[in-house]
């Protein structure tokens, strides 16, 4: 099966530490991806190579057979690799629904005119809708954006994301920072999301156990080297892996 992401010897060192080092990582359509490791072994690193907010000192990004490495990242988004963060027009001050239809309309380069386009913006509104109800937010659509818990914000900006139509999700700790009782809600959502179909899905996740019944593959990253790459179970069972994330190097305190 032709790879939609991939990396080759993906690389990139700050001053004489290297972050990552030479990951060769290969993502088939429609496929979800955990990325797992102690802190600091280069997820986020690897993330913003993919994402194109950091250049690699050595190695490509290829999409979909096209080498992306030197593209910026809204070059990347336009064709179609969706990260969560870049998500920062949130409008405090509209209701959920208003947002993802602007989020909507943003992609389809229409403006905000109403009366002009009053078929088109049903249109807008009943795809948001669609969205809304994806990420398990439908109930808060008319809730202000400013409003909204902690893990309602974080549904939100998922649906603004999935707005965009990404062919590849990027989702970094979706959970980090929330509650244990929100977190449920958001795997549900990444469940919801999976099921949908037709998405690549690479989540980057501290906690093992939550991704493992998701996921089509595991990645383990360890001091920026690509320590295993398997299935959940083939990760499990991997002795490397074992003694060197699970045998007490792992911090789970922190983030
Ligand atoms: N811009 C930067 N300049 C210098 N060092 C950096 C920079 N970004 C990351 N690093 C270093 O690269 C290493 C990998 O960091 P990274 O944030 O990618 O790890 P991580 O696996 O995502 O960790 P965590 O799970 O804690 O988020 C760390 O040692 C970090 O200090």
């Amino acid at each position: 099966m032709n790879p939609i992401i991939e990396t080759k010897n993906l690389t990139i060192a700050f001053g004489g530490h290297t972050a990552v080092d030479g990951v060769n990582f290969t993502v088939p359509a429609n496929h979800f991806k955990s990325i797992i490791g102690p802190n600091g072994a280069g997820k986020t690193t690897f993330f913003n190579l993919l994402s194109g907010q950091l250049s690699p000192t050595k190695g490509k990004v290829m999409l979909k057979g096209e080498d992306i490495t030197k593209l910026s990242p809204t070059a990347r988004t336009r064709k179609g690799i969706g990260r969560s963060f870049q998500i920062t027009n949130v409008f405090p001050n509209l209701t959920v629904l208003e947002n993802v239809r602007l989020a909507v309309q943003s992609v389809a380069g229409v403006r905000y005119q109403m009366f002009k386009h009053f078929r088109k913006y049903r249109q807008f509104e009943e795809k948001a809708q669609e969205i809304l109800s994806l990420v398990l937010l439908e109930n808060k659509a008319s809730a202000v954006a400013k409003n909204l818990a902690h893990g309602e914000k974080r549904k939100l900006e998922i649906a603004m994301l999935l707005a965009l139509e990404p062919e590849v999700l990027l989702l970094d700790e979706p959970t980090a920072g929330m509650s244990l009782e929100d977190v449920p809600a958001i795997l549900e959502v990444i469940k919801k999301i999976k099921a949908d179909g037709n998405r690549t899905i690479i989540l980057i996740e501290h906690k093992m156990d939550m991704i493992l019944d998701l996921s089509d593959s595991v990645m383990v990253l360890f001091n920026g080297r690509l320590l295993a790459d398997g299935t959940p179970e083939e990760i499990m069972n991997n002795e490397t892996v074992q003694s060197a994330y699970l045998g007490g190097l792992y911090d789970d305190t922190a983030s």
